[in-house]
């Protein structure tokens, strides 16, 4: 009997068909602060030891595992690991790219991310953004990060409209994140790639486990997916940081601690 249950009903029946019918599911996984526990430098992020094991063993059970990132899809696999786990997707840049296999799928970044990639350090200096301020270059999006400030909330504040404003000129999207904010190309997000790749892969039940704004989105196809009659499963990992994704949730753990821990007993439950 295992001891996570949902705190919604289309919740519970979720995990009830994931349990009797895994063949038939799609596990998905946002990387940071979901697989990946949050630390100050983005190049520092590594899977949780108890991740790779986990989907691993739930990799021949389930219909299929993802993961659906806003980090580069070749960076999550590095990062996480991931290449240990066979018959993985990886979704990268929201969607963009597309990694299976050790084969990876990029289309070209559109005009706009170099237009900002020439414009930011500039912005930043005119704006005197804190120290501390450090921008990723994804390549396909640049990421502002404000954690190793000493002031992130504040630093976000002072940057927030400025970059949005950048972002809009350069016919770019603004995502915002866990002490970041990133501009990237729009018209993807992880709702469209998880939608996708359930469509694709036929699953007829789905789970999403996510930490942060980007991770709405996700959400939001679950429930549009259990709409259509594929029951899905929002499953947090929760932080004091971001809010807005347990209270949407089905189940909340702790961290991703918690979701290896829920991965492990829905092993156990399945028999591996
Ligand atoms: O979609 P995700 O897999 O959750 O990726 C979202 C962003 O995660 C990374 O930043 C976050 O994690 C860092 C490492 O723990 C942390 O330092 C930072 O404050 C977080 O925002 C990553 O650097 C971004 O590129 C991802 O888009």
């Amino acid at each position: 009997m295992t001891p996570y249950r949902p705190t919604t009903a289309d919740g519970r029946a979720a995990l009830d068909r994931i349990q009797s019918e895994p063949g038939r599911a799609l596990l998905a996984f946002d990387f940071d602060g979901t697989l990946a526990p949050i630390v100050p430098d983005p190049r520092d992020s590594r899977a949780h030891p108890g991740v790779v094991p986990a989907l691993r063993a739930l990799a021949d059970r389930v219909r299929a595992v993802a993961v659906v990132t806003g980090r580069p899809a070749a960076v999550a696999v590095e990062y996480g690991g991931l290449d240990a786990v066979p018959g993985l997707t990886v979704l990268g840049q929201y969607g963009r790219e597309r990694w299976e296999d050790g084969r990876l799928a990029v289309p070209d970044p559109p005009p706009g991310v170099a237009r900002v990639r020439a414009a930011l350090p500039g912005v930043l200096k005119r704006l005197g953004a804190p120290d501390g301020t450090w921008i990723e270059d994804k390549n396909h999006a640049l990421a502002v990060h404000t954690r190793r400030t000493a002031d992130p909330d504040g630093a976000l504040d002072l940057l927030g409209a400025p970059l949005a404003d950048l972002a809009e000129r350069a016919g770019l999207a603004v995502e915002p994140g866990r002490m970041v904010i990133e501009l990237r190309p729009p018209g993807m997000d992880k709702g469209v790639a998880l939608t996708g790749l359930a469509g694709a892969l036929g699953a007829e039940t789905v789970l999403f486990a996510g930490d942060d704004l980007g991770d709405l989105a996700a959400f939001d196809a679950v429930e549009r997916l259990r709409a259509d009659g594929v029951p899905g499963l929002k499953l947090c990992s929760g932080s004091a940081e971001v809010v807005e994704l347990a209270a949407r949730a089905d189940l909340v753990v702790d961290g991703p601690a918690g979701v290896v821990a829920f991965l492990e007993d829905l092993a156990r439950t399945l028999g591996v």
